[in-house]
């Protein structure tokens, strides 16, 4: 029964993605691989935590992302990608971590993650460039807060195509060369608190509904692609302290933001890169589907 399921599986795997070679027996994901994408875990329990390979981050000149940039470098990752909308405003911060990990090549594209055929390039691009596409990191993101009733629909279409479907795109484009190479991969997407809960005091719908949205994506494609030794998980941040909550308006909503937060503060992106770091590692090896909140404790409403 199992035996056939596979093979259904396969076959069906086969029909969608026909160019694609499926692998046979083992997962992917077996010790023997792992290990291998990993060697220094088998030298030390740090080691557990350490990253192997090339990473891409979308949205990667952004608040979190730089500092998450950081975290994948001096945790080992050999090469780093950086996609963004406008990369030239951030050359002297990219610079600095090229001075920081003079062995690591790091270098930033600029994409924007809803243009499918931008994408697909910069992926081919980086695979020529860095040799492969091991991590995906997807920090591309806006906000947008209006009230639902009077939100222009091209807004609502620009959030859930920014968030979502750029995130789609973004994973689906790593995922095929992560697959085609064989060894596996990571895909990590940023969700938010707004896909599990209704901000106050400012209403952001569309926000809300792309990273709800996100949550189902991530599941999704962790089952899909599973069989590949690719795991996909998500962060839902809560108020980080970037330019992103700095918007026109907000000062009063962060006072309040603070108020019922039980660590009565907002985050740091600091706070966030260590479990980009696990969810990279070896010691998230197992770790597939899941979301990580990182709130401070929630918000008491
Ligand atoms: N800051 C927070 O409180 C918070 C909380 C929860 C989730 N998040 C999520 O974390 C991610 C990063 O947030 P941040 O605070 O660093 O914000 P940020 O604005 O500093 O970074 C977002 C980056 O995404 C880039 N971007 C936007 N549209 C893009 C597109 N179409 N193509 C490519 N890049 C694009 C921006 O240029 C920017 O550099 C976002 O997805 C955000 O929704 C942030
Ligand atoms: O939910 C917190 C964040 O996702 C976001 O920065 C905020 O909601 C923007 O208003």
């Amino acid at each position: 029964m199992a035996a056939s399921h596979a093979s259904d599986r396969s076959a069906l795997t086969k029909r969608i993605l026909p160019e694609m070679t499926l692998s046979q027996g083992r997962s992917p994901a077996s010790e023997a691989r792992i290990d291998s994408l990993h060697p220094a875990a088998r030298a030390s329990a740090a080691g557990r935590f350490s990253i192997a390979g090339n990473a891409v981050i979308t949205g990667g000149t952004g608040a979190i992302a730089m500092v998450v940039s950081r975290a994948v470098l001096q945790h080992g990752a050999s090469g780093l990608m950086l996609f963004d909308l406008n990369v030239d405003a951030s050359r002297a911060a990219i610079q600095a971590l090229q001075d920081e990990f003079p062995d690591a090549k790091i270098e930033a594209r600029e994409v924007d993650v809803t243009d499918e055929e931008a994408v697909t390039k910069a992926i081919d691009q980086t695979v020529e460039t860095l040799g492969s596409v091991d991590m995906l990191v997807c920090l591309a993101g806006i906000v947008g807060c209006a009230h639902a009733l009077d939100m222009p629909i091209s807004q609502w279409r620009r959030v859930l195509d920014v968030n979502t479907t750029g995130a789609f795109i973004c994973a689906r484009a790593a995922a095929r060369t992560m697959v085609l190479r064989g060894n596996g991969g990571r895909i990590i997407f940023t969700a938010s608190i707004s896909a599990h809960r209704v901000n106050f005091p400012q209403p952001q719908v569309a926000y809300n509904a792309s990273k709800g949205a996100l949550l189902m994506l991530k599941s999704s494609l962790a089952a899909e692609w599973a069989q590949y030794g690719i795991t996909v998980n998500s962060i839902s941040p809560g108020y980080m302290d970037t330019v992103l909550n700095e918007g026109e308006g907000l000062a009063a909503a962060r006072k309040i933001w603070n108020e019922r937060n039980p660590s009565g503060r907002m985050g740091l992106p600091e706070e966030l890169a260590g479990v980009v770091v696990m969810m990279l590692s070896r010691a998230g090896s197992y770790m597939n589907g899941a979301d990580v909140v990182v709130d401070g404790g929630g918000h008491v409403f």
